[in-house]
Parts: C-alpha cells; sequence; structure tokens
C-alpha cells in the first residue's frame, strides 16, 4: 500500500532555537530488583535537561536505559531517587487529578505502529480515544478534531473508517503521531518510532515530525539506538550506556568531536553523510590502528 500523496519531503528539518527549560530531570536513579538477591542498576543518577522546541536525542544500545529515563520523565515510573520537573511542576509528587492533567501535556509514540493500534478499532474511534478518555468535547467537536489531525499528518478523511490492518506501517505510525497530537501536548516522547519502518518510509515520517515540530512549536524527546537517525533530527544529544548518560552535547559538538569510546564505537557503526565526520572518522580509525594520518 502506498504512502499518501501528502507526504512532506525535502531537507533535514532545522530545529527551532531552544528555549526555556521544559523539563529538567536531575539524578535519576531506578533500580530493578531481579530476584531475591539481585538488582539492576537501570537508571544511574541521570540527569538532563530539554528546553522548549528542541529535540532532544537519547541514544544507546538496547538496555542502556533510554526508556526507563521517559517513563521516569513521564511520572509513569516510581524512582528511587532524583528529580523530574515539567515547566517547573515536580513530576514526582503529582498524584491524582494534577498529574492526569500533567500527563495530557506529555504524549508518547512508540516503535511498532501495529501493536500501539487497537486493531478492533477504526482510525477515527483510536485519534478520539484519548479526547474521550480526557472528557474533552462533545461527539462533533471531537469528529472536527480527527479530521483536523488526520490533516495534518497527511492522511485524508478517507482514513477515518480504515483498521490498523488495513494500512502500512507508515500510515498506522502517521495515525499514532495524529493521536498522540490530539490533546496537544508539549513534549511528545519519540520511542524508536520509526525504527520498525522501512527507510524510505522513515525518512518521510521523520520529515513530517520535523514539519509538526515547526508548525506546533513541539518539544520532542527522540530516542532511538540508531545514531543517524538520531543526528538528521536532535539538536542535542545525550549517549546512554549502562544506566548512565556517558557523553552529551550538541550535535555538533557530539559528531565532530566524540570523547568517550563508547560514542566512537556507535558513531562507528553509522555511514557518515557529512564529508567532515567521514574524514575525522577515517583519521581517528587510522590512528586507533596506529597508522600514521597521512592526509
Ligand atoms: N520493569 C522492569 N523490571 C525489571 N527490569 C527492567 C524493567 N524495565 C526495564 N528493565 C531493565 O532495565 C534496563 C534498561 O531498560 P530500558 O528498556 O530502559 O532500555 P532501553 O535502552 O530503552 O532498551 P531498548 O532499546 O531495548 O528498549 C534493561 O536491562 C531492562 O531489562
Amino acid at each position: 500500500m502506498s504512502e499518501p500523496e501528502t507526504t512532506p519531503s525535502g531537507a533535514a528539518p532545522v530545529p527551532a532555537a531552544p528555549g526555556a527549560p521544559l523539563v529538567v530531570a536531575s539524578g535519576l536513579t531506578k533500580h530493578f530488583r531481579l530476584g531475591s538477591r539481585e538488582t539492576l542498576v537501570a537508571l544511574d543518577d541521570v540527569s538532563l535537561e530539554i528546553r522548549r522546541g528542541e529535540t532532544f536525542g537519547l541514544v544507546g544500545e538496547s538496555g542502556s536505559g533510554k526508556s526507563t529515563v521517559s517513563r521516569a520523565l513521564l511520572g509513569l515510573l516510581p524512582l528511587d531517587a532524583g528529580s523530574v520537573q515539567f515547566d517547573g511542576l515536580e513530576v514526582t509528587r503529582l498524584k491524582g487529578g494534577e498529574l492526569r492533567r500533567l500527563r495530557k501535556r506529555m504524549q508518547m509514540v512508540f516503535q511498532d505502529p501495529f501493536a500501539a493500534l487497537n486493531r478492533r478499532q477504526s482510525v477515527a474511534q483510536i485519534v478520539a480515544a484519548p479526547l474521550e478518555a480526557h472528557g474533552i468535547g462533545d461527539r462533533a467537536s471531537r469528529a472536527a478534531r480527527v479530521e483536523e489531525m488526520l490533516d495534518l499528518v497527511g492522511l485524508g478523511p478517507a482514513y477515518r473508517e480504515r483498521r490498523p490492518r488495513e494500512m502500512s506501517g507508515g500510515q498506522c505510525q502517521r495515525v499514532a503521531i495524529a493521536r498522540a497530537l490530539a490533546l496537544d501536548p508539549e513534549l511528545v516522547v519519540l520511542d524508536e518510532s520509526v525504527s520498525a519502518l522501512d527507510v524510505s518510509i522513515q525518512a518521510q515520517v521523520l520529515n513530517l515530525l520535523g514539519e509538526l515540530q515547526q508548525r506546533l512549536g513541539l518539544t520532542y524527546l527522540f530516542i532511538s539506538h540508531d545514531l543517524a537517525v538520531v543526528r538528521y533530527m536532535a539538536s542535542t544529544v545525550a549517549v546512554m550506556q549502562r544506566g548512565r548518560i556517558v557523553e552529551r552535547g550538541s550535535r555538533e559538538q557530539l559528531f565532530r568531536s566524540a570523547e568517550h569510546e563508547y560514542t566512537r564505537q556507535l558513531m562507528s557503526a553509522i555511514p557518515a553523510v557529512d564529508p567532515t565526520v567521514e574524514r575525522a572518522r577515517r583519521r581517528s580509525a587510522r590512528t586507533e590502528a596506529g597508522v600514521s594520518s597521512g592526509g
């Protein structure tokens, strides 16, 4: 099934100039008990700051703690230590109605669009679900909002009555994005949101996300094990390894001078697009191999 014709295309999204901090997390620590004796340190003193309007990339291999960070930021995980402030509100202390109100302002888009969508529901029901859950609007206004959201993600009204199984992975992910945006959030956590898609569809969805960010002033936490995709999207990048942030910086800083061995290893696994980065990478590979850098 082909992608809709309204797919945006073109150059990499230009991240907006970052504004004031929207999320400030400090000292996040989380241990998971594995049986009676073993404990897994999933987060070990993780601190980060995400500014309004930016895309904050969180990279690292599987199991390094990326999703655990996102659950902590959204107030979905009791922590052993640490604090999370969202727009000045302490997430870890909010309960009941206050936490529900805050959650409206932060939404998630997951990796597997088929698993994330209720296969028995139509697209219109899926996109309207968060509005219903939060008691927003009446039937007519929710239907109008659904139409607006579908238009926003490049799916026409013809998609209203489709079911997930009648759509491609890219189209399903657009529906997941429409659902996430229906509540008009400020922060969207994109957890491996394009990882399950074919490369060409990935590019279309990334372009769409970039466009939506600019139009709606969204802030993204962009989680991926794929540094190439993070380099394309993120203005700030943090690298995680075994529950810790081992390196961080602006995209330019990080990709020009990765200091940490682990980041260099992650980087050497991606094809370079920027010739400066590629030259630097070859130089550093030669130096590491003990070959003199002749040019
Ligand atoms: N509820 C849980 N109980 C026990 N261990 C958990 C739980 N949730 C996460 N973990 C463990 O915490 C560590 C970090 O997991 P997390 O999902 O945050 O990693 P990740 O970097 O997002 O990996 P992936 O890219 O595979 O999703 C892993 O070792 C994982 O097995």
